[in-house]
This record gives structure tokens, sequence and C-alpha cells, in this order.
């Protein structure tokens, strides 16, 4: 394959990781409401925590391309952005 098929493939790839991370949005939406209904904060350190041990433990097992940390670094970004929805 060339280039530009490559990147038609990895194209389309993104339109269902977007996909994906709506639905994921969408889900903690709904965490969100029931945390405001109860007084919780939006931020739950521990729960991001056991995230991200839980993606690098799979990550590992995976083994590759993606390297533990890199999976780490990119769910980081993913609860960041998150959190904004839940506000
Ligand atoms: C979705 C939640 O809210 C926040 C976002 C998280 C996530 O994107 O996985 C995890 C913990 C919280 O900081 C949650 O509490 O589960």
């Amino acid at each position: 394959m060339d280039i530009n098929e490559w990147r038609i493939r990895i194209d389309e790839l993104n339109d269902e990781l977007m996909s994906l991370l709506n639905k994921r949005a969408t889900y903690a939406a709904e965490i969100g409401k029931i945390k405001k209904q109860k007084g919780l904060p939006v931020f739950d350190e521990g729960r991001e925590q056991s995230v991200l041990n839980l993606v690098a433990e799979k990550a590992a097992k995976a083994g590759g391309p993606l390297s533990p940390e890199s999976f780490q670094n990119i769910f980081r970004v993913i609860m960041e952005e998150t959190r904004k929805v839940e506000e």
C-alpha cells in the first residue's frame, strides 16, 4: 500500500476513535449528573489512578507497539478533557 492508502485507513480509525471518545464522554456526563446530585467533586484522583494502572497493565499484555507509558499519557489527556464535559 502507498502512503495515501495507509492515511485513508488512519482517517477511518480516527472517525471510530472520535465516536468512541464521544460515547465515553456521554457516559461521563451521566456520572457528572449523579455527582452533582450527591454533591461530589468531578475530579476523582483515586479512580483516575486506577484507570491509568489498568490501562498500563492491559497495554503491557497487548505488547505494543504503543507502550504502557504512551497509553497512560493518552488516557491522562482523555480524562482531563472528559472532566470538562462533567462540569
Ligand atoms: C468519569 C468520571 O469522572 C472523572 C473522569 C474520569 C475518566 O474520564 O475516566 C475518571 C475520574 C474522574 O476524575 C468518574 O468519576 O468515573
